[in-house]
């Protein structure tokens, strides 16, 4: 079985106050786009794991396919697989990566053994993952809150514009990005201003994580604004960067601006 387990972006994230189990209330709306890995898992005689492409940081043993594949064990019997991670979206990068990895191994191990998990059970055990990781169950734009596992509807038009992700290069961890902020809650209700024509959106959609790592990494406000020079009707970093975004109202060949970045574009969904 063959997945192409794709990224996200945050438009606006408000981290609202911190939590007694340490994590971050936020709200968000997540977006899938079609930056994807490609997933491939067969049955096999015994479980392997190997992935190629982008390097991942730390242990293979440590890829959150393996802790989905493990997770999914306990509790169903499952004969051995084996699974072939192409990499391709950058890591660290704010657009949910591993997450979307793991929830895609989830639907393909259901779908393979033919588990019948429920989507809201799906969802529970992407919880148990990473907080974005169970947005990429359903994988529809969506309001979230709480730790960001939360999810409710939303009312955005964006669907066919074009969108421009710049990745930059730089690591930027969960954690760091986090504990560089302090939480505060927004005066403007987000999904009433996402709810406004994307030209009402400037000054008002905001990254909470910006100003922290904007101040500590200049290339990433420079790279925002050079999207807003292109002619961009929205710019941002998404989640905890250090990829940045542009929608634009149509296609745009954006490669020769960024020769040197990472770089996805594509019509969203
Ligand atoms: C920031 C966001 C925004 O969508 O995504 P990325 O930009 O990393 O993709 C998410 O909140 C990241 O979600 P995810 O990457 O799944 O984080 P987790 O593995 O659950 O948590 C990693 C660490 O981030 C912090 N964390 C995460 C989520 C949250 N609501 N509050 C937090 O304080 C905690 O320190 C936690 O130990
Ligand atoms: N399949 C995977 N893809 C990417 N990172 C993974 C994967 N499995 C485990 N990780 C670990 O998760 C960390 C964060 O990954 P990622 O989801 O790309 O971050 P972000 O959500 O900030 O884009 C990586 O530094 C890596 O150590």
């Amino acid at each position: 079985m063959l997945l192409f387990p794709n990224a996200k972006i945050n438009i606006g994230l408000n981290i609202v106050e911190k939590r007694p189990d340490g994590f971050h209330n936020i709200e968000s709306c997540f977006y899938p786009v079609g930056w994807s890995d490609a997933l491939e898992v067969t049955l096999a005689e015994t479980f392997s794991f190997h992935a190629d492409g982008i390097s991942i940081p730390g242990n293979a043993s440590d890829n959150l396919c393996i802790r989905a594949y493990e997770m999914l064990a306990k509790d169903y019997h499952l004969s051995p697989v084996k699974i072939h991670l192409l990499k391709t979206v950058p890591i660290g990068a704010g657009l949910g990566g591993g997450s979307a990895d793991a929830a895609f191994t989830i639907k393909a191990l259901n779908q393979l053994f033919d588990l019948g998990i429920s989507v809201d059970e799906q969802e529970q055990y992407a919880r148990r993952i990473g907080s974005d990781c169970a947005f990429f169950i359903r994988n529809k734009p969506v309001y979230c809150f709480e730790k960001g596992d939360q999810f409710d509807t939303i009312d955005i038009s964006i669907s066919g514009k074009w969108i421009v992700l710049v990745n930059p290069g730089i690591h930027i961890s969960t954690v760091e990005a986090y504990s560089g902020v302090v939480a505060k809650r927004s005066a403007e209700d987000l999904r009433t201003i996402l709810s406004q024509p994307i030209s009402e959106w400037k000054g008002h959609v905001k990254n909470d994580f910006e100003a922290t790592l904007f101040a500590k990494y200049p290339l990433l406000a420079e790279t925002k604004e050079k999207l807003y020079s292109l002619g961009a009707e929205y710019a941002a970093m998404s989640g905890s960067g250090s990829t940045l975004f542009g929608i634009f109202e149509g296609e745009l060949n954006a490669k020769p601006h960024f020769p040197d970045f990472r770089l996805w574009q594509g019509i969203l969904k």
